[in-house]
């Protein structure tokens, strides 16, 4: 599949005003994006999420590095390049406050030159689309949270750009509305064949919409992944097992030693041991473990994990992932 979006070897240094210390918030990236794919930008607070997508949407500079986008250099040809992309950043700047909901599609719609039959059609489905139809009349700054954020989402799909990146999308919504806004983006993404990149700290909404996810960590990606392998990858290896008898002193150190990430659930009589093995043969030094005491081991199930478990995981450095660029 041809890239939309190329990252290459991308940096990014702040100097912090009258200080001699800098700050590498963007440290050589490098990720590619595909047309029609939703990529989660994930990373802890500071990572250099929001300087990433600042960059991409030419709000700063980068200090090297470069984006190109639809195959053009966007420090050669910025307003081309930039032309193929639109973004809903915190607190939806991309919108009129002061105007209702369909004069700003109106007035967004009207500036692709469209006719004045076609505006009010094109305004129209939207604001069916987007389930906005009732709060048509309302002035932007009336609406709620949930609404703006649609709102704004209808207007960047209006620019026609191929890509939309969004920063939080769904911070502060309840959850219906959280909901419908994946499924907004969804459609997006997969009915009008629109790339879109995605940064949150949602890791419910990232399991639900993204193909892939770029980790950043300190400025550097960690983990370039399809969601799907990073899921199928841990639930491999993430056992739960229930023990007829406690483990000796002896048995838990040697966990210890030899299983870095594991949980040990002591009950009265029985216990539960939650364990990783990053090495299917892993399992054969475990029961070497067990066998020590005579352990009766009375069931084994597969631990299933969600995405915010593997994230935090990868971000603690704790599970060994390398990083792999999917194509
Ligand atoms: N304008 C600025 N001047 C100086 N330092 C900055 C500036 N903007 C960001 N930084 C620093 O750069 C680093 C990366 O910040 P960035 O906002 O890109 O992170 P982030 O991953 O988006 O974080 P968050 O999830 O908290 O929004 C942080 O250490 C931040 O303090």
């Amino acid at each position: 599949m041809e890239p939309i979006i190329e990252v290459k070897d991308l940096y990014k240094m702040y100097k912090k005003r009258g200080m001699k210390e800098s700050i590498t918030a963007v440290n050589h990236i490098s990720f590619t994006v595909n047309q029609g794919e939703i990529l989660g930008l994930l990373g802890p607070n500071g990572a250099g999420k929001s300087t990433t997508i600042k960059m991409i949407c030419g709000l700063i500079k980068p200090d090297s590095g470069n984006i190109i986008i639809k195959g053009i250099d966007n420090q050669e040809k910025r307003l081309k390049s930039l032309s193929h992309i639109s973004a809903v950043l915190e607190g939806n700047r991309n919108l009129y406050w002061r105007l209702t909901v369909r004069e700003n599609l109106e007035y967004f719609a009207g500036n692709r030159g469209l006719s004045r039959k076609d505006v009010a059609e094109t305004v129209d489905n939207l604001l069916e689309q987007f389930n906005l139809k009732h709060k048509e009349k309302e002035l932007v700054n009336r609406l709620s949270r949930g609404m703006q954020q649609k709102l704004a989402i209808a207007v960047a799909m209006l620019a026609d750009s191929d890509v939309i990146l969004l920063d939080e999308p769904t911070l502060g919504l309840d959850v219906e509305t959280s909901y419908e806004v994946r499924e907004l983006l969804l459609k997006v993404a997969n009915e009008y064949n629109r790339t879109i990149i995605i940064s949150s700290h949602d890791m419910d909404v990232i399991q639900d919409i993204c193909e892939r996810t770029v980790i950043i960590n300190n400025g550097t990606i960690v983990t370039d992944d399809r969601v799907e392998n990073l899921l199928k990858l841990f639930d491999a290896r993430a056992y739960r097992l229930s023990l007829g008898s406690l483990l000796s002193v002896k048995q838990q150190q040697l966990l210890k030693e030899n299983f870095p990430i594991h949980e040990y659930i002591p009950d009265t009589f029985k216990s539960l041991l939650e364990i990783e093995l990053p090495k299917s043969e892993q399992i054969y030094d475990l029961f070497d473990i067990l066998k020590l005491e005579s352990t009766p081991v009375e069931a084994i199930d597969k631990k299933t994990v969600n995405f915010e478990q593997i994230f935090m995981k990868i971000v603690k450095g704790e599970m060994q992932h390398e990083v792999v660029k999917s194509s």
